[in-house]
């Protein structure tokens, strides 16, 4: 699916929290957002996915803008995965993820085999199959992470949007979901706070006081310079003597005390 945003913002309380960002994602591309806390992250992946009111611009799902599609066909086609889900529900690991399908259910289509196998396939993707009967709140803050991810894997959506998706885990799941999105095969959005992580990305977005400061290729974005200006850090860049990729060690600047 091509989404198009079109300088959109949103303003809370008299300042401009996102402002005019038009970015393009293409079908299949993983999106790397990288920025400083309170950047506009993850304001930005709401307003993508059509959840904050009052906003500037417009979001183009195929061409369709996305403010007069229902909020089910929205839902059919993006997943947003937040920082901190959360639910009060008294649910199990599987309730979760088959909430993933409610998009696509209906008094016509009720949950049934082909529903509940891509909930196998999501379970089985994120490597939580066997917490399948676990209650959410016995969960570790690892594995809920890993269940909301599911829970989006199961809504099959078009769009995948994660807000720092590997914050809780740890490094084998840190690999391994970052595998899974790449071979997906469709759109995904990332907010990261990891840049090594976002080195990997097919692009990468770099949001700055609200606002997209630069936008491409992570080699060609990522450079000593942008991370001394926006991140207020020294990096070096090494080579992977493995398979000669590019990455970065950081280090307090001399003069930033
Ligand atoms: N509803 C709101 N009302 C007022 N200010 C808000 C609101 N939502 C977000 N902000 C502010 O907007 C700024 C951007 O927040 P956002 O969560 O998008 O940043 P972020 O880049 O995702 O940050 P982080 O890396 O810390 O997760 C922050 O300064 C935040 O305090």
């Amino acid at each position: 699916m091509r989404v198009e945003a079109q300088g959109i913002g949103w303003h809370a309380s008299g300042r401009g929290i996102v402002e005019g960002v038009d970015l393009v994602l293409e079908p299949g591309e993983t999106f790397g957002l990288i920025g400083p806390n309170g950047s506009g992250k993850s304001t930005l992946l709401r307003l993508i996915a059509g959840l904050l009111p009052r906003a500037e611009g417009q979001v183009l799902l195929d061409g369709r803008p996305i403010h007069r599609m229902p909020r089910r066909e929205i839902a059919q086609r993006i997943a947003l995965v937040a920082q901190h889900a959360d639910t009060t529900d008294t649910l199990s690991v599987r309730d979760a993820v088959e909430l993933g399908r409610t998009p696509w259910l209906s008094a016509f289509a009720p949950f049934g085999p082909e529903d509940r196998q891509i909930v196998d396939e999501a379970l089985a993707a994120v490597e939580i199959a066997h917490l399948a009967g676990q209650r959410w709140h016995s969960l570790s803050g690892g594995e809920r992470q890993r269940v909301q991810i599911a829970k989006a894997l199961a809504q099959k959506p078009r769009l995948l949007m994660l807000d720092e998706p590997t914050n809780h885990l740890d490094i084998h799941h840190q690999l391994s979901l970052l595998r899974l999105v790449g071979g997906l095969g469709m759109t995904v959005v990332m907010a990261l706070h990891d840049l090594n992580q976002a080195m990997g990305c097919d692009r990468v977005g770099v949001m700055q006081a609200g606002r997209m400061i630069a936008c491409g290729p992570p080699a060609e974005v990522i450079s000593p310079g942008l991370l001394s200006e926006t991140f207020r850090v020294g990096a070096s860049c090494l080579t992977d003597p493995r398979d000669q990729s590019l990455l970065y060690r950081f280090h307090i600047l001399e003069n930033d005390r």
